[in-house]
């Protein structure tokens, strides 16, 4: 079902010009950003200092399973919900200062929402056309034959102009989230949030919905952010984050390449999320593949790190890990092919594409030793 990921369109010039900040600022900039809820007398910590950057004209999806805080995310980037503590920017609004008219003006002009359920949506009793026009009433843009035009363009846009007459009722699921980003799509908005816009979506219907996402971002440079527990959402976008405990954790980074025979071929990468000031999250495989727990051994090596089992009993020290990564770093051996994968990590300084699935820096290509982590800057 995976189709390769275009290249990037330098297309979002539009986008750029609209929005109320510098170029080179994030569309969406979350740093340290807490949610902490508390219920009788129970305090919930949903974001733990999240950490997540979306550039202007970026399709970005955060993965993550249930009650890792996708949706406290959402609700605070769509200005629904407050966080508690952090940083949280979307195209220069400041989410967590901002008073209640920027909010109205915010959720009005700067942000579009496409929900999971068609009934938080669109509204029934209206045709597909008609809530459009609401969501550009709401927003005060366009008028007239402007609006008449705009609408059109944007239900063809998501190839469904021919329900423009049609309630919600009369469309199938796959139309009616169509139509849903059509509407999302009437305040000309600078990004486009989408909570589990495929949620109730057969495969093949979730992909096509994914496709036209991934037109309009290419077509309108509109930054957009999917919030989902489906993985296989990351096939068809660049960037996939993943989001564990309340932090990013991982991103996978997806393009297309040519390869010798001049094939167009598809490369997925697999990073961990460094936070600015030097955390990162092991993957859960490492830290029980490795038994790793309490503190760790870290080494610093010419282009990596080495992270080593610190408790009692555990060999090596980081003299002896400089040893092992030295075999690893022999001249025209590259370090991948050393070593166990399923019980070793490594991240390197030119971590090696490969092809289709997934992979975490050299890790899936061969570690060096079998008994540590590594990590490269
Ligand atoms: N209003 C609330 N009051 C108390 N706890 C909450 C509230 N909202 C969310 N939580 C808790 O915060 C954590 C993250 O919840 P969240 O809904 O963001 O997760 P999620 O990843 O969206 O999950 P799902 O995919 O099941 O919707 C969970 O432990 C949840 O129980």
């Amino acid at each position: 079902m995976s189709d390769p990921i275009s290249q990037p369109r330098e297309a979002n010039a539009p986008q750029e010009a609209r929005a109320p900040h510098g170029p080179s600022e994030p569309h969406i900039l979350c740093t340290d950003l807490v949610r902490i809820f508390s219920a009788d007398g129970v305090e919930v910590q949903a974001l733990q200092g999240l950490n997540l950057r979306i550039d202007p004209g970026e399709l970005v999806a955060v993965v993550g399973a249930s009650g890792s805080g996708k949706s406290t995310l959402l609700t605070i980037l769509s200005g629904l919900d407050t966080a508690t503590a952090g940083v949280a920017r979307v195209a220069g609004h400041d989410l967590l200062a901002m008073g209640a008219r920027e909010r109205v003006r915010y959720q009005r002009h700067t942000v579009g929402f496409v929900w999971q359920q068609t009934s938080r949506n669109l509204l029934p009793y209206l045709t597909a056309g008609e809530n459009v026009a609401l969501a550009m009433n709401v927003a005060r843009t366009r008028r007239g034959a402007a609006r008449e035009q705009r609408i059109a363009e944007l239900l063809d846009l998501l190839e469904v102009s021919d329900a423009a007459d049609r309630r919600p009722g009369e469309l199938s699921g796959g139309q009616q989230q169509r139509v849903a980003i059509a509407v999302a799509l009437a305040n000309d908005p600078t990004v486009l949030l989408a909570d589990e816009p495929t949620g109730e979506l057969d495969e093949a219907t979730s992909v096509s919905v994914l496709q036209a996402m991934r037109g309009v971002n290419e077509q309108l440079g509109v930054t957009m952010l999917i919030v989902t527990h489906d993985p296989s959402v990351s096939e068809h976008v660049r960037r996939t984050v993943q989001i564990r405990d309340g932090r990013t954790s991982t991103e996978v980074l997806r393009s297309t390449r040519v390869d010798a025979a001049g094939a167009i071929e598809a490369v997925a990468e697999e990073f961990a999320v460094l936070d600015r000031v030097g955390r990162l999250q092991l993957p859960q495989e490492f830290v029980t593949g490795l038994a790793l727990r309490d503190r760790v051994r870290l080494a610093l090596e010419p282009d990596h790190v080495s992270v080593w089992p610190g408790h009692d009993g555990a060999a090596p020290r980081p003299a002896a890990s400089a040893e092992v990564t030295e075999s690893v770093a022999e001249p025209g051996a590259p370090a991948a092919e050393v070593g166990e994968p399923a019980e070793s990590a490594v991240a390197g300084s030119e971590p090696t594409p490969a092809r289709d699935a997934p992979q975490r820096g050299r890790h899936a290509a061969g570690g060096p030793a079998p008994d540590h982590a590594e990590e490269a800057p």
